[in-house]
């Protein structure tokens, strides 16, 4: 079988199966997850096995050290696995969900009934857990999943589609709910999403290079969940001890993930002793600066920054830091540079902070907040797919209700229309 066709056969069993899962009740659903957890936990060695045959090959093939951390799945990593499904076994089941019923004057009666998407495609970075977190929030909004991780991670991702197919199975699902491609050719992308017959919906988390071939190629509607060029922005009026946390956190908590911070913007007045602190802090963790001109001129080790490094994503221990002369400026700069992704303020000033979260066109806009903080559990949601950089149909981190639907429903007693 050509992989076109590998692909479309892969695409028909997950329409059929969004038709079962579409009905599936509640206990059916958690019964899965919880399925799944237990199987994950009694599993340890095999996925243990998998995640050390991906790390090594990874590492001969000069992977850096952020996204081997990435990849790595600890016995902790595992476990935190299980507990996730067994968190949104917990979280109440949105499917089915009525609300906003009016009365009409015609005598019909108007509301919303909250259904799932059907099948999503799901393309996203070598991150293993991803594959047990979108695989159980897309169970429990009742949706079919086509999974296709990053290559680094294939092996543990394949030994994870079989413990979840089992979970399936036991619960009586079908295990075409969630399949994960078994190829790591590339044109397997390039079908999954043009086949607008089998997949509803594509949600890509990834950077550039992804993002160029999703906007070229993609005929399936796409939630896009692109790359992070986060900022901490540093404000005159800010309480310089919160500041130093944050923008230490921000950058420093972990190099590789999305909600990290790429860029410090610092306020004039406050730049010398707010870098100051800020430079001791990062030189112990061994983070590269590079600076504007006026950086420079207060941290004279500091290297200079160019034009392309305002919009670069590092995912590495490095950050740009530009001075600025007022907040329209820190402004200004987030929505030339940034992705539209996670800023924050640091300010004790309520005006200024509220002209930030009105201005800044981002899914997450935060007052004195580390930009890490973006993150579905972090939220409330339970666990996330991730986090959309889209306007529609989702923004920010994606939980469960992003994975769903609203249709109208309508009740009548005989009611025609004049
Ligand atoms: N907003 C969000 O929720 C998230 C965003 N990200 C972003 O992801 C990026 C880091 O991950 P990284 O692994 O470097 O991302 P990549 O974009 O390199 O890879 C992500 C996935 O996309 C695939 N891919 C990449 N390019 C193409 C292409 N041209 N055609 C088909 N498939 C492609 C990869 O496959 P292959 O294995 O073949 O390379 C992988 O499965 C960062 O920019 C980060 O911010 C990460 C997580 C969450
Ligand atoms: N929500 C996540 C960040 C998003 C994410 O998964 O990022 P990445 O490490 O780039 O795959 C977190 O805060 O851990």
């Amino acid at each position: 079988m050509s992989i076109e066709e590998q692909i479309l056969a892969i695409g028909k069993k997950a329409r059929a199966a969004a038709v079962y899962m579409a009905k599936a009740n509640t206990h059916a659903k958690n019964a899965a997850l919880l399925e799944t957890a237990k199987l994950i936990r009694a599993n340890k060695a095999a996925l243990t096995q998998a995640n050390q045959a991906d790390m090594a090959q990874a590492q001969a093939n000069g992977l850096e050290a952020a996204l081997l951390d990435r990849l790595a799945l600890s016995d902790k990593a595992i476990e935190t696995m299980a507990e996730g499904l067994e968190q949104i076994a917990q979280l109440p089941d949105p499917i089915g969900e009525m609300t906003d019923f009016k009365n009409r004057p015609t005598g019909i009666q108007v509301g919303k009934m909250r259904v799932p998407l059907g099948v999503i495609g799901i393309i996203y970075e070598s991150r293993p857990n991803v594959t047990v977190d979108a695989a159980g929030l897309c169970i429990k909004s009742g949706n079919a999943t086509i999974l296709r991780g990053g290559s680094e991670a294939f092996r543990c991702n394949q030994a994870l589609a079989a413990i979840v197919a089992q979970g399936l199975e036991a619960a009586g699902l079908p295990a075409d709910a969630v399949q994960v491609i078994d190829t790591t050719d590339r044109a397997a992308v390039g079908t999954l999403i043009t086949m607008t017959e089998y997949v509803d919906v594509i949600v890509p988390r990834g950077g550039k290079g992804l993002i160029e071939r999703i906007s070229r190629d993609a005929k399936v509607p796409v939630i896009k969940h692109l790359d992070g060029i986060c900022h901490v922005f540093i404000d005159e009026s800010a309480n310089l001890s919160h500041a130093a946390n944050i923008a230490e956190n921000a950058k420093t908590h972990r190099y590789g993930t999305c909600n990290t911070m790429e860029t410090l913007l610092v306020h004039a007045h406050v730049a010398k002793p707010a870098l100051a602190e800020l430079a001791q802090r990062y030189a112990a963790k061994g983070v590269e600066l590079r600076g504007c001109k006026r950086t420079m001129a207060l941290l004279p080790s500091v290297k200079a920054a160019t034009e392309e490094d305002w919009s670069t994503e590092y995912l590495a221990p490095i950050l740009s830091i530009k001075v600025v002369d007022s907040l329209d400026e820190a402004i200004a700069h987030i929505n030339q540079y940034g992705s539209h992704h996670t800023d924050c303020i640091v300010t004790e000033n309520h005006s200024h902070a509220m002209r930030f979260i009105r201005e800044v066109d981002s899914a997450s806009v935060m007052v004195n907040a580390s930009t890490r903080f973006a993150d579905g559990f972090e939220y409330g949601l339970g666990a996330e797919i991730g986090i959309s950089t889209d306007k529609i149909h989702a923004r920010g981190p994606v939980g469960l209700e992003g994975l769903t639907s609203q249709k109208y429903v309508v009740f009548g007693h005989g009611e025609t229309r004049n």
